[in-house]
């Protein structure tokens, strides 16, 4: 599908995006999804999920502060949301700095998200593959977990997106790579945490492959935009929010390759 088309989808819809997310990226996730154009609802306690999930339009499950209670409601709302055909997204942040991370990783994995979202060191890690990665940040190229992103595809039926520098989505079969941006982005704290917010609320509104490859192009020309006028990484997440809601579907194509 046409980028596009998914851009004008999202804000006809404005989805209801259930986001179980981290302390860090819980404000910069939600004022991301609202500046794109969707509705975001951080909802973390398993007692809700029965009632909230499946009036979602997507839910999107990041790691990044794991702990027992949180990884129960994790599993209990994907469950819920596989129940009612929500399309859920994974970001199994840092997921290799534990076994108590890596397992909870692993059985995320296995209930089947639509799309998985990670930069290059938790991609590889995912398949199994060695990488450089110590904590929250990539310490590998998008190119060295391109592989991965195929296996991981094709054996979980999933959409795998690697950011970076340039982006890398597969769905095991179709490929994209999206460019531009700033290399100021992985210096402000929870972009890609917000990224998969946000590629929930694409996700409700059209087939993973094609709302994977909106959000990466949409973050892109963003970026490059932001980047034009901020003096650094402060500056930059003020000018990002204002170029998500300027971003036109017309300037979706331009960053997809
Ligand atoms: N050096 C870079 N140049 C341009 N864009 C980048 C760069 N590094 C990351 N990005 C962008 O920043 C966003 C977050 O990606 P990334 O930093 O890989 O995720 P994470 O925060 O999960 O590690 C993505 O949109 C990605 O395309
Ligand atoms: C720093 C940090 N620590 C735990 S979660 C988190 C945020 C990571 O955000 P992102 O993966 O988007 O850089
Ligand atoms: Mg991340």
């Amino acid at each position: 599908m046409d980028p596009r088309n998914l851009l004008t989808a999202l804000r006809d819809q404005k989805p209801l995006v259930h986001c179980i997310t981290n302390y860090v990226a819980m404000n910069v996730a939600a004022n991301v999804v609202l500046a794109a154009g969707a509705s975001p609802a951080m909802v973390h306690a398993e007692e809700e999920i029965a009632e909230f999930t499946p009036i979602c339009g997507a839910l999107t499950i990041n790691i990044g502060t794991l702990s027992a209670g949180w990884a129960a409601s994790m599993k209990t709302a994907v469950r819920v949301a596989n129940d009612h055909n929500v399309p859920w997204v994974l970001d199994p942040v840092a997921h290799f700095i534990s076994q108590y991370r890596k397992g909870v990783a692993q059985d995320l994995l296995a209930l089947r998200p639509a799309i998985v979202r990670g930069n290059a060191s938790e991609i590889l890690a995912l398949a199994g593959e060695a990488g450089e990665g110590k904590g929250a940040d990539s310490g590998d190229a998008v190119e060295a977990a391109e592989n991965a992103a195929r296996t991981l595809a094709s054996a979980y039926g999933t959409v795998v997106a690697v950011t970076g520098p340039v982006d890398f989505v597969t769905d095991g079969t179709q490929t994209a790579k999206v460019s531009g941006g700033s290399a100021i982005m992985p210096s402000v704290t929870a972009l890609g945490c917000s990224q998969t917010a946000l590629m929930g609320a694409y996700a409700a509104s059209g087939p993973a492959f094609d709302a994977a490859l909106a959000t990466l192009a949409h973050f892109k020309v963003a970026g490059t935009k932001a980047a034009e006028k901020a003096a650094g990484p402060g500056s930059f997440q003020v000018h990002f929010l204002d170029a998500l809601t300027a971003t036109q579907p017309s300037h979706l194509a331009s960053a997809i390759a």
